[in-house]
């Protein structure tokens, strides 16, 4: 071998040695950060391989920082936190870190940024913007004061009373409640959104419910179905949004979210999307949510029975005819809140990742200095699971939210992240916890469950959870 050859051999083996395992393992600046797999400072592949499929790798990240502590590092150029003060960092201090760009644009809709798919952070002034359009739609004291939700809730719950009814005297009580609690849940958010001339009625048509969920599982499976199920959500809500254009002036006032964002100058395809995201928002995660606390009720028919007396506490009708409790008084209502809060700890809806992206000038988290540029996120699932703060998390125990512990029951909603928090923290929040409440109160009031089918419980590891069947058969009585 020629000295030529040799030389130009030996330059490249030192030069990719050291781009290779000398620099990741031992001078990049995340080099100090535990990796959360041997290979994970070398290479991406331990982190694509969990997350093929669109998995989002929630147990090997879990396991990671089981074993490695608060910080790990998943690939070259990616972390993961598990601390409140970390967390708090990525998400709160000085309106939180920005989406990166891959991740923001995955939850576009027709083509233009909603709230949710844009960047955000200090240097994007239109996420300030739009969440200023909103207004105080959102906000608690117009939700239980205004008397706008306590008329859907009226139209609403009759139906869902009507249809249990229905079960319990005609058809032995037996029903699949997944899709059912995300109809409710739809009817709800959709008549808030768009008035009675845009929402919809999937309680009793069930035709259009499975259409609309089988639709909505086509996006979001991602890939090959990804647009057949875009296209149909999309021409679904621009048909909403010309129902409320079409409205006599006056009537089209039902239209809560699309009146104000309309007034903000709001308009067309922008306004479509923010619309269907808070449509499909509204409608599926509050559906896995229910079927998890209705499982665990029945799981625990002790519990189950107190919650019925504390429901009763607020004397519901007992005949077809709904009554609408007080709506702040059911917000207080001590079990119901716990059982809500803690479902939604353990069986958290979005648990896996929230993606963000360290600003420019780098930031100091867990003692370590992470350059301008990584990608870093916390997994709301993994900081729901702390043992230290919620002690057996592996278990549903609501009663730990029922405690006269001032320090630890601030702990514990430091802790609880499942509508995150900060600039992005979930607009729809105070909304579906008093819709959910309100659908809670009405069937655990009037009727006790048993499990008839729930085989394939366990959580999927997606963006959006769901249990393994998609199913979960109950049995309806009357309680009184
Ligand atoms: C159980 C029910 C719900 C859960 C657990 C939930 C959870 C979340 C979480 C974790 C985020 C933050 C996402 C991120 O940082 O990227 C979020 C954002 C958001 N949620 Fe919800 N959500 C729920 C219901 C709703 C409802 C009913 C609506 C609308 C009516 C809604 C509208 C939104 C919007 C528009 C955002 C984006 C906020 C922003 O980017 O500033 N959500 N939600």
């Amino acid at each position: 071998m020629s000295i030529i050859l040799y030389t130009a051999l030996t330059a490249l083996i030192t030069y990719l040695l050291y781009t290779h395992i000398i620099h990741p393992l031992f001078l990049h600046p995340l080099h100090s950060i535990p990796p959360a797999h041997p290979t994970a400072a070398l290479s991406s592949h331990w982190i694509y391989f969990h997350r093929r499929g669109g998995s989002q790798a929630l147990s090997a990240i879990t396991a990671a920082h089981a074993r490695h502590g608060p910080i790990v590092r998943l690939s070259p150029t990616e972390i993961s936190v598990a601390t409140y003060a970390a967390a708090k960092i990525v998400y709160v201090d000085r309106g939180g870190f920005a989406k990166p760009k891959w991740w923001a644009e995955e939850f576009i809709t027709f083509g233009v940024k909603n709230m949710v798919s844009m960047e955000g952070g200090v240097a994007d002034k239109r996420h300030a913007r739009r969440k200023r359009d909103h207004g105080s739609v959102y906000a608690k004291t117009a939700l239980l004061g205004e008397g706008k939700l306590e008329r859907i809730a009226k139209q609403v719950l009759g139906t869902l009373v009507e249809r249990l009814d229905d079960l319990v005297e005609r058809e032995e009580g037996t029903m699949d409640v997944f899709n059912f609690n995300g109809a409710v849940n739809a009817d709800f958010v959709s008549a808030y959104l768009f008035g009675r001339a845009g929402s919809t009625s999937f309680v009793e048509k069930v035709v259009e419910r499975d259409e609309y969920f089988r639709h909505h599982g086509l996006f979001l499976r991602g890939e090959d179905t990804e647009t057949e199920g875009l296209t149909w959500l999309e021409k679904m809500a621009k048909r909403y949004c010309e129902a409320v254009e079409k409205e006599e002036k006056g009537e089209n006032e039902n239209a809560v979210v699309y009146m104000q964002l309309k007034s903000r100058g709001v308009e067309g395809d922008e306004l479509a999307s923010e619309l269907l995201d808070h449509f499909i928002a509204g409608a599926e995660a509050p559906r896995t949510t229910l079927t998890y606390l209705q499982w665990e009720l029945c799981r625990n028919p002790r519990i189950q029975g107190r919650l019925r007396q504390e429901l009763q506490t607020l004397s519901p009708s007992n005949s077809s005819h709904v009554k609408v409790p007080n709506l702040k008084k059911l917000d207080t209502l001590p079990l119901l809140d716990a059982v809500l809060t803690e479902t939604l700890r353990l069986y958290t809806p979005t648990p896996g990742p929230q993606h963000r992206i360290t600003p420019p000038e780098g930031a100091n988290i867990e003692r370590h200095f992470i350059p301008g540029g990584t990608k870093i996120s916390a997994s709301l699932g993994v900081l729901h699971q702390r043992e230290k703060v919620f002690s057996e998390a592996g278990s549903w125990k609501p009663e730990r939210w029922i405690t006269d512990d001032g320090k630890k029951l601030e702990e514990m909603r430091r802790w609880f992240w499942a509508f995150s928090k900060g600039s992005r923290t979930c607009v729809g929040k105070d909304f579906t916890l008093i819709v959910m409440k309100l659908i809670i109160f009405t069937i655990y009031a009037r009727y006790s469950t048993e499990i008839v089918e729930d085989e394939k419980m366990a959580p999927t590891d997606r963006f959006l959870v769901q249990p393994e069947g998609e199913k979960l058969v109950l049995m309806f009585s009357k309680a009184f």
